[in-house]
């Protein structure tokens, strides 16, 4: 979510219909949701059982880069216990009060989905292990020598906590989730199958070449396969075109600087940052968002984990390195290096 603001692929006035078509695109029930087996198949079986229970679910965390489907998998978790859903994310819990007052006014069974959860207070953070495991907080009321705290019961609830960067979870609180599913990139095939659903809804026409064309350059990531095919449907629409084939989605796709490996504006700046400025690295990420202009957290959550993943881009202990890959893929000739020097 934080990390989809400053990106401005397809510019801000974009936001809107972005969340809206997001919305209207996601899909309802675990049978629905695409790919992501292994944690689909952990998540049912969790929810199976406390469904013959009769109780509420362990609390679930969602790891993974952003786009890949943790907000949707934390409304159909809720659809499959038939739970009310309440939505709060981290950077909204401020105070421990903020998270008391939404923790005693849950109804019993409610899923308590927490979006960016790392990005919590510390404060909130410890009442909430409290919360997690006895379902009870004590509630602190006034200040300084007065002050006295009243325990408080709370309704066994479910909580759904998402982070894209699970390394930052104090370990206390990443040991009261009974479950953690980390989510991993879509393949092509995967995304061709999100793709093709989206496509019925948005009532386009795509041939099954134009699928895998737009498939292979959404990063492996449904929301970005999600908003191209949008794109690609405004330059079929604006065209006169009639059927999205192989070269209709190409060509659209060159026009927004997707290239033909997913990477659009931001992951180049971030690879000739790298390559022009400091000679292919190593680089610190804090003065490499710099010179890109973008947030750390941006950078190291959307632009890095595909190039780590694409073999552009080495994380080293002293900073970021562009692999000879990298070098070529900018039209570049990679530097000699010594044998002993390679990526730091
Ligand atoms: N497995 C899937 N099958 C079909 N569509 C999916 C799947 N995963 C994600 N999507 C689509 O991608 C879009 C983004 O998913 P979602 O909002 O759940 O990502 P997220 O992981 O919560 O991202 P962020 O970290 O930015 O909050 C949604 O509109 C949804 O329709
Ligand atoms: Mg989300």
């Amino acid at each position: 979510m934080s990390a989809e603001g400053p990106r401005e692929l397809l510019g801000s006035s974009s936001m809107t219909e972005e969340r809206a078509m997001e919305a209207a695109l996601r899909p309802k029930a675990l049978s629905d949701f695409v790919g992501q087996q292994t944690v689909r198949r952990q998540l049912s079986l969790v929810l199976e059982s406390s469904r013959m229970r009769g109780t509420t679910s362990d609390h679930v965390l969602l790891s993974g880069p952003p786009g890949l489907g943790k907000t949707t998998l934390a409304m159909i978790i809720a659809a499959e216990m038939s739970a009310a859903l309440r939505i709060s994310s981290g950077p909204a819990i401020q105070h421990a009060g903020d998270l008391a007052a939404i923790l005693s006014s849950l109804t019993e069974g409610e899923v308590l989905f927490v979006d960016e959860i790392h990005r919590m207070s510390r404060p909130a953070e410890e009442l909430l292990y409290m919360a997690m495991e006895d379902f009870r907080v004590d509630v602190i009321v006034g200040k300084g020598a007065g002050a006295t705290s009243i325990p408080l019961e709370l309704p066994p609830f479910t909580l759904v906590g998402a982070t894209t960067r699970a390394g930052l979870l104090p370990g206390p609180l990443r040991d009261r989730f009974g479950f953690t599913g980390h989510l991993e990139f879509y393949s092509e095939a995967e995304l061709e199958l999100v793709l093709r659903r989206s496509s019925m809804m948005l009532d386009m026409n795509v041939a099954s070449a134009g699928f895998a064309e737009i498939a292979s350059r959404s990063r492996g990531t449904p929301r970005i396969a999600n908003r191209l095919l949008r794109r690609v449907r405004d330059w079929a629409l604006v065209h006169g075109v009639h059927e999205v084939d192989r070269s209709t989605a190409a060509a659209a796709l060159e026009m927004y600087e997707v290239d033909e490996r997913g990477l659009d504006r931001l992951d180049r700046s971030v690879l000739e940052a790298l390559c022009l400025k400091f000679k292919g690295g190593p680089v610190g990420l804090s003065t490499l968002a710099v010179l890109v202009g973008e947030e750390t957290e941006t950078v190291e959550t959307v632009a890095e984990p595909y190039l780590v993943r694409e073999g552009l881009l080495a994380r080293t202990p002293r900073g970021r390195v562009a692999t000879d890959d990298a070098w070529r893929h900018l039209g570049l000739t990679p530097p000699e290096r010594h044998p002993d020097s390679l990526s730091g």
